[in-house]
């Protein structure tokens, strides 16, 4: 286990502009680190505390220290992410991913109707084959109900409530396949929603659930089938996602890995969208990397430290 010390002195804290807000993101801050066996990043959302964004560290050093499993493919199906954008703004946006037949639609975020819902769903099915809507736990039981139907058919509802009982009374209720996101990532328990029979579809990141080896033995123990999606990763995060997908026995769906594109400057030239797919690379940050303030440098720093006494205490 690297030192607090060896990673800050191994480091950077960048802040990479969005082209588009993301869960009201415009500019991505994120540390990154190298040891022996590449770069790694820490980058838990700004609104995390400690012991939640402890098991982020614990993801980065795995990369930078242990480095990737072994793959069983090459490339890997993506969807496009789809902001709460107005519905003619999704077409431009789906042109940032070349060849996807996949698009997720971010739905009911505060200050959106459903009615604008509606309308960006419709346009992105005009666009592609398949569609899925996440709405980050923003509805209650009888309001996605409503949403759900008035959507139409879609691939799958991401994480439509916020509790695990509530997505349960939703997939009893309605036809359309339930995944479960933050009831995943922010759970100390991950296999609660399969005991609650609460989704059809896991959607699993690296760093929220400890690294790339915890994820797949998080997905060899969810009787369902995954989706593995960034948290808004720099390239350094991403190249560890496109690892974990990469070395998942089963697959069958298409990853939120091409996050790269919503970045209006990355750490690294991003992983590209090609045929609706990305490939597995290892990432080398450039020299002239945007970096954050002296100030937000010396927040990140000070985070470091007291996730890693957290992860060196146990
Ligand atoms: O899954 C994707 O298509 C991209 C990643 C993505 O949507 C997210 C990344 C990080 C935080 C989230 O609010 C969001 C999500 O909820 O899935
Ligand atoms: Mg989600």
């Amino acid at each position: 286990m690297p030192t607090a010390d060896d990673l800050i002195a191994a480091s950077r804290v960048v802040a990479l502009p969005m082209r588009t807000a993301f869960r009201g993101i415009t500019v991505r801050e994120a540390m990154i680190f190298s040891g022996p066996a590449g770069w790694g990043e820490f980058a838990p959302f700004a609104e995390y505390d400690d012991a939640e964004s402890r098991v982020w560290l614990a993801a980065g050093i795995e990369a930078a220290y242990l480095g990737t499993p072994d793959p069983v493919r090459d490339v890997v199906d993506v969807n496009a992410t789809v902001p709460a954008v107005p519905a003619d703004d999704v077409a431009e946006i789906i042109g940032r991913y070349p060849g996807v037949r996949t698009v997720k639609v971010k739905v009911a975020e505060p200050g959106q109707s459903l009615a604008d819902d509606v309308d960006r769903v419709a346009a992105a099915r005009e666009l592609v084959p398949t569609v899925r809507i996440d709405a980050n736990g923003a509805w209650g039981v009888e309001e996605a109900i409503e949403a759900i139907a008035a959507i139409g058919d879609v691939e799958y509802v991401e994480q439509p409530c916020r509790t695990v009982d509530e997505l349960a009374q939703v997939r009893r209720a309605v036809t359309v396949p339930i995944a479960a996101d933050e009831s995943i990532r922010r759970s100390t328990d991950p296999m609660r929603v399969a005991r609650a029979d609460a989704a059809d579809i896991a959607v699993l990141k690296v760093a929220p659930l400890g690294g790339m080896r915890a994820l797949l033995k998080v997905a060899a123990r969810l009787p369902m089938d995954v989706v593995v999606s960034s948290a808004l990763d720099t390239a350094v995060g991403m190249s560890a996602g496109v690892a974990a997908a990469a070395a998942l026995p089963g697959l069958h769906r298409a990853c939120g890995l091409g996050t790269g594109a919503m970045f209006g400057r990355d750490v690294a030239a991003p992983f590209a969208v090609v045929d609706g797919r990305v490939e597995f690379r290892s990432i080398v940050p450039a020299n002239d990397l945007p970096l954050a303030s002296a100030e937000r440098t010396q927040w990140w720093h000070d985070r470091l430290r007291r996730c890693h006494s957290l992860l060196v205490g146990g």
